[in-house]
């Protein structure tokens, strides 16, 4: 099976092109095995980008774990980015579906090649029903969050995929690798969640550490980003405009206010190609 890894600010995924060969008959196996850093080729995840009715491509995401997820920032600039220069769809605004939802991109290419995406995440979700979490609030905004022997303030989001964002002086590897997981697999998120810890610079710029469901601390995490824009307006402490530096790159984020849209900006790079034994 031939794959592509690509990455999107350092958040890098195992890529399989399912329009010219045969989808994998266990992504769930596949993503576990491929992602593996020592024994697989290396990565956050698993991505298969598939055909779709009415729309230029399906994106598929797993997380190196094997677990489904319903959308991926990074991962959806790449897809773009694949779509794109290798011939699949040719233009500079394609429409790519996730979960059952479609999404609007409009690439930046340099040289016939797509360099930085923008991509229309859509309106946030914030009903803790469908984020899900059982914490009160629609959403749940500074709430108090008891765990680790700490009350952290926490606001829950979703953008397709759950997200628990909090503010901090310093997001050091105590709280992102010591407390992140134990968040991400709190029964108070009953599908789990993604953990972003905020550092806030100024009212236009965070510093933006995650944990991710399912792989782990990323570089990057475009999904999460787009939550700390929300979490950032709701909560008081940024502009709908920010940026957000994270360990791989930044990423330029807007909630636009009359659209209710979040828009995301950033980078997507083709690593390599390579054959995985079928
Ligand atoms: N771990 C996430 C999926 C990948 C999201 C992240 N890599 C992004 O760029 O949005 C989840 O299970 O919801």
């Amino acid at each position: 099976m031939q794959f592509t890894k690509m990455h999107g600010a350092g958040n890098d995924y195992i890529y399989v092109d399912c329009f010219r060969q045969p989808t994998p008959a266990d992504p769930a196996a596949l993503a576990r095995a491929v992602s593996n850093r020592h024994f697989g080729v290396g990565a956050d995840g698993l991505i298969l980008i598939c055909p779709a009715d009415g729309a230029d491509a399906e994106m598929r995401m797993f997380n190196a774990d094997g677990s489904y997820s319903e959308m991926c920032g990074n991962g959806i600039r790449c897809v773009a980015k694949f779509v794109h220069d290798h011939g699949i769809a040719v233009r500079d605004q394609l429409r790519i579906t996730s979960a059952g939802k479609q999404f609007l991109l409009d690439l930046e290419t340099r040289s016939g090649k797509v360099e930085r995406v923008r991509v229309d995440m859509g309106e946030p979700i914030l009903t803790a029903r469908d984020i899900p979490t059982t914490l009160a609030g629609d959403p749940p905004v500074d709430a108090p969050f008891e765990i680790a022997g700490r009350t952290l303030a926490v606001t829950c989001v979703s953008m397709g995929n759950p997200h628990c964002v909090t503010y901090v002086d310093s997001a050091t590897d105590e709280l992102v690798l010591g407390v992140g997981p134990q968040i991400e697999t709190d029964p108070r998120f009953p599908r789990r969640t993604n953990v972003e810890f905020i550092e806030v610079l100024n009212r236009e710029t965070v510093r933006q550490r995650t944990w991710e469901r399912g792989s782990g601390e990323t570089l990057a995490c475009g999904t999460g980003a787009c939550a700390v824009c929300v979490a950032g307006v709701l909560t008081g402490r940024t502009e709908r405009r920010i940026t957000s530096k994270l360990l791989g790159g930044d990423l330029q984020l807007e909630w636009d206010e009359a659209t209710n849209h979040v828009y995301m900006t950033g980078p997507a790079a083709e690593i390599f190609t390579g054959d995985w034994p079928a």
